[in-house]
């Protein structure tokens, strides 16, 4: 009893639970004998069901950080779990059951999501089948399965009416929907998407963007989509940006409904403290008074203020 006490006692550690923890994240690659810092101890927690948008400059850490999440590429230093798996712990044979099974990725160019020769529905059975393997491939349960998966998802993207089509005879925002139907195939718990409302008009964007949040809302996945685009990112409940290889600040958005039923969004900016008390404060907001190297620092009641520097 008396541990059971002490359990309870302890403080929930880091991410406990989440979908995706990233802690003190470092990623070097080594090219013609230079070495970049692409992710600099980057922290970074996204809860089941939850529904971010990853934005951050060029050169920022975005794709790389998206590459270890999919498990493609192997951070160099820090901790990094999707799922209760963890990414620097995989064998080879983890691994491909991770890509498989745990998450689902949407990439910006359709020649990575869709295997051209195939039907839309052929490409969405396609992942079922290599996770069921020989043996499944000859039962006729499994093939059943498979269809009913298959029509299931054509349904939640709205394209059955494109399921004997091949990739070339659907327009960007059609195929798209299909990369993101042959994602969920396997039913991962996480979709990971870089750039893919990208090649894309802001209306057909917008139209992909809604298919994301189907999935998320009906399907159950974490949804995490790296961007450039205002509009997504103005349209997610948390949107987290990524600076010199760091997680530097969040925004979160609430829907406040009044006493007239009129619904209002509230936004609200964070930024991330880390473990040594750094922050990182918004680029918009010093350049707004004018603050660079020095400042004043108070510790009022409830808050601490960040001042210029008044010092003469
Ligand atoms: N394979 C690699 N070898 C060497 N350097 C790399 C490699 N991949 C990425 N980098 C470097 O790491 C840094 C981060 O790159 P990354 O592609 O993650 O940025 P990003 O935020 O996705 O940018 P963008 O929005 O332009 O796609 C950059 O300086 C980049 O040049």
């Amino acid at each position: 009893m008396q541990r059971a006490a002490l359990a309870a006692a302890q403080p929930r550690s880091y991410g406990e639970g989440a979908a995706i923890v990233c802690e003190r994240l470092v990623r070097i690659f080594t090219a013609e004998r230079v070495e970049v810092q692409a992710l600099q101890g980057l922290d970074l927690v996204v809860d089941r069901g939850d529904l971010v948008a990853l934005v951050g400059a060029s050169g920022s850490g975005k794709s790389t950080l998206l590459n270890v999440l999919a498990g493609l590429d192997v951070p160099t230093a820090g901790t990094a779990t999707v799922d209760g798996c963890d990414l620097l712990g995989m064998n080879a044979k983890e691994r491909l059951r991770y890509r498989r099974e745990v998450v689902g990725f949407v990439w910006q160019q359709t020649a990575r999501n869709l295997l051209p020769f195939l039907t839309v529905s052929q490409n969405i059975a396609l992942p079922m089948q290599l996770r069921g393997g020989k043996d499944a491939r000859r039962t006729r349960g499994a093939a059943r399965r498979y269809a009913a998966r298959t029509g299931e998802l054509l349904e939640a993207l709205d394209i059955a009416d494109l399921a004997g089509r091949r990739p070339a005879e659907l327009s960007g925002g059609q195929q798209q929907r299909a990369a993101i139907a042959v994602a969920m195939a396997n039913a991962p718990t996480v979709l990971l998407a870089d750039e893919p409302t990208g090649e894309l008009d802001s209306e057909t964007g917008a139209a992909i963007f809604e298919a994301f949040r189907t999935v998320n809302r009906e399907l159950g996945a974490t949804v995490v989509i790296v961007t450039h685009d205002p509009m997504v990112a103005g349209e997610v409940r948390r949107t987290v940006a990524i600076r010199d290889g760091r997680t530097s600040s969040e925004v979160l958005r609430r829907t406040v409904t009044d006493e007239h039923g009129e619904e209002t969004v509230s936004e609200r900016e964070y930024v991330m403290l880390d473990r040594t008390g750094r922050v990182q404060l918004p680029a918009k907001f010093l350049e707004a008074l004018g603050m660079e190297h020095r400042v004043a620092v108070d510790l009022a009641a409830d808050h601490i203020e960040v001042r210029p520097d008044d010092h003469a």
